[in-house]
């Protein structure tokens, strides 16, 4: 099932109640920014390849449960929005949860559409009697014209993991990040704003509580593994994700943490 969003300016998120995963965001007067792979699996229990998939309560291997959780292929619950330019889903644990990670917790999504910005906000609650802990993400895929000519501004001096060779703390030493082959890192204590430019257009990427950025693309050689990645699909998309990784969120009984990511698009160069 899919829910629609559209605001009086003409802007437009799609978002799938599999994974409450938003799956196309296509702002007023502008192309589509999220790339969804056209070989996607369709199989019940797997996330798309695109849009923004929702890591919780794991972030990849790095720990003992499935790679990157459940919260992807699990069923969230929409519910009823006071907002024409929200929607709220929620997920609760049960018992295909409970038999990966023993904790009772509820997670709430909220993505609110305006005419050039998407927000997605991510919460957990612990609704248990033990304190637990957990990575998560917004795994974002931008939709690039090609990867080749992508300019991400903004890492300059930040330590990041090397998931491609396994090394920790390198440092960021590129005033503009560009991707040629494939790239998987960890961001650690990443500024709150990050650019992606293209010729045609500047995105803004803002979190807001996620203390990690993950920038991901396959490249070729591991692009052609991934059954669910179109061909060539690695030159169309970049992966820009909000995360809690390197230090993983503890939550008390009865808390909540809460944690977003805000996309602004502008067609130009022009600063926002
Ligand atoms: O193929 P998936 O399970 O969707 O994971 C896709 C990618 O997600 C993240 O970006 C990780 O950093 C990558 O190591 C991983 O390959």
């Amino acid at each position: 099932m899919i829910t629609t969003l559209r605001t009086a300016d003409g802007a437009q998120v799609q978002i799938a109640h599999n994974g409450a995963q938003v799956i196309s965001w296509i702002p007023a007067n502008q192309p589509e920014q999220l790339f969804l792979s056209k070989t996607s699996s369709s199989d019940a229990g797997a996330a798309l390849r695109g849009g923004v998939p929702v890591i919780f309560p794991q972030f990849a291997s790095l720990g003992l449960l499935p790679k990157h959780g459940f919260a992807r292929t699990q069923l969230w619950h929409k519910r009823a929005s006071d907002h024409p330019d929200r929607a709220v889903f929620e997920l609760r644990d049960n018992e295909i949860t409970r038999a990966i990670w023993p904790h009772a917790f509820w997670a709430e999504l909220t993505v609110t559409l305006s005419g050039a910005e998407l927000e997605i906000e991510l919460a957990i609650h612990n609704t248990g009697n033990t304190e637990f802990s957990f990575t998560c993400a917004l795994h974002t895929y931008l939709r690039v014209e090609h990867i080749e000519q992508v300019r991400v501004i903004g890492l300059q001096g930040t330590h990041y993991r090397d998931s491609v060779i396994g090394v920790e703390n390198c440092v960021e030493m590129d005033e503009v990040l560009t991707i040629h082959g494939q790239v998987d890192r960890i961001y650690m204590n990443a500024p709150t704003r990050l650019d992606v430019q293209q010729a045609r257009q500047r995105l803004a990427v803002f979190s807001n509580g996620f203390a990690d950025a993950v920038v991901w693309n396959p490249g070729a050689e591991l692009g052609r593994t991934l059954a669910d990645l179109e061909p060539n699909g690695y030159e169309r998309m970049l992966c820009v994700e909000a995360a809690a990784i390197a230090e993983p969120i503890c939550l008390p009984i009865d808390a909540t943490w809460r944690a977003s990511q805000r996309l602004v698009v502008q067609p130009s160069a022009r600063s926002i």
